[in-house]
């Protein structure tokens, strides 16, 4: 196998829910995408990008949970040579790298260890900047979070996703050109070919900067039978939150607990994703809100490793978890102490 001189990192980034990991599972199936290396970085203490990505083998690594912009750069960077060791040693195989940030994510110190590293520069070469673009939510987000405007403007590529849900877009596509003129805008509905070529050839005109968001520390706060919390960034609280359930739940009260919840409360939870077990069924669901929206739940196939538990986590801002859990718990008549069924 030919290994090339530098391997292209490509950075997947954008805000949270903006399907950035359903970008990645259809990019996966194209050809050229066969031997690409996955380092996959989420915000919030269950990882569960990763299980919701069907390619799980050696090549897809899931980096501790942090915000990339600073606590895992180092961690990149160590993910990165271990990758090529192995590859090295003749473990794994892989021609290219992709890096899924968390939505949270600012690329730019990400993009400068890449370039300043001195083991890394040798070794792998930018293969470009791919930010996706949820066409439901990103005005509002534009117009709130700095991360989400930092993002588009670092793209080489913008994704433009969930087209299909929005109306015209067209103010939205001025929005993106006025944040960034240079970057092609397609669709998550073009082929991989539209979405990835010549991605490798471009570079982003815009200066990488030091990241203006620093200071982020994680505290965390483990309760009895799976709930955390903790926060990412004092002065935006932002907070993450998961609740761990272990019987199956009921269908219907959850959907409707869901849907009330992101109605009431949608413009301060940022996300919110799990893998449920429900009564009566053998396989996971996957469920997925973004703000006020609630995407279709999603049969997967299989169960990933580990206990089939009911696993939730929420991003939020200006909401106290302990409301979102106390109501789960009455919704779903569980104890709310030990989160077991109620009598
Ligand atoms: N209708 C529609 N739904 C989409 C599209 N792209 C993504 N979704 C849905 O949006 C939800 C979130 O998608 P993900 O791919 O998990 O988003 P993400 O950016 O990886 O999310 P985080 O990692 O939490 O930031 C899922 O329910 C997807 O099925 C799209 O183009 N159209």
């Amino acid at each position: 196998m030919t290994r090339p001189l530098m391997t292209p990192v490509t950075l997947l980034t954008g805000f949270l829910g903006s399907g950035k990991t359903t970008l990645l599972q259809k990019l996966l199936t194209d050809p050229d995408m066969a031997r690409a290396a996955v380092l996959i970085n989420e915000f919030g203490e269950i990882g569960l990008d990763h299980q919701l990505l069907d390619r799980i083998d050696d090549n897809v690594v899931l980096m501790k949970s942090g915000c990339i912009c600073c606590t895992v750069r180092g961690e990149v960077a160590d993910a990165l040579i271990n990758l090529d060791e192995m590859r090295a040693r003749g473990e794994i195989d892989f021609d290219r790298v992709v890096i899924e940030t968390t939505g949270l994510a600012d690329p730019y110190p990400v993009l400068q260890t890449l370039q300043a590293h001195p083991v890394l520069r040798s070794h792998f070469r930018s293969g470009g900047v791919l930010t996706t673009v949820d066409a439901v939510n990103a005005a509002a987000q534009m117009n709130h979070r700095a991360e989400a405007v930092r993002q588009i403007a670092a793209a080489d590529r913008i994704v433009l996703t969930k087209t299909d849900l929005a109306g015209d877009v067209t103010d939205l596509r001025a929005a993106l050109a006025r944040v960034n003129p240079v970057a092609r805008v397609v669709t998550s509905d073009m082929g991989a070919s539209d979405i990835l070529g010549d991605l490798d050839a471009v570079h982003s005109l815009i200066e990488p900067d030091a990241c203006g968001t620093c200071g982020h520390h994680h505290d965390g706060d483990d309760h009895d039978h799976g709930h955390h919390h903790h926060h990412h960034d004092d002065t935006l609280g932002v907070v993450t939150f998961s609740l761990t359930v272990e019987h199956p739940l009921d269908w219907t009260d959850f959907g409707i607990w869901l849907t009330l919840l992101l109605h009431r409360y949608g413009d301060r939870i940022f996300r919110v994703k799990g893998i449920l077990a429900i009564d009566g069924e053998d396989q996971p669901v996957a469920v997925h809100g973004v703000q006020h929206l609630v995407h279709a739940p999603v049969h997967m196939e299989h169960w990933p490793d580990g206990p089939r538990h009911s696993r939730l986590v929420f991003i939020l801002e200006g909401i106290d978890p302990a409301l979102i859990r106390r109501s789960f718990h009455a919704f779903m008549r569980l104890d709310d102490t030990t989160g077991a069924k109620a009598a």
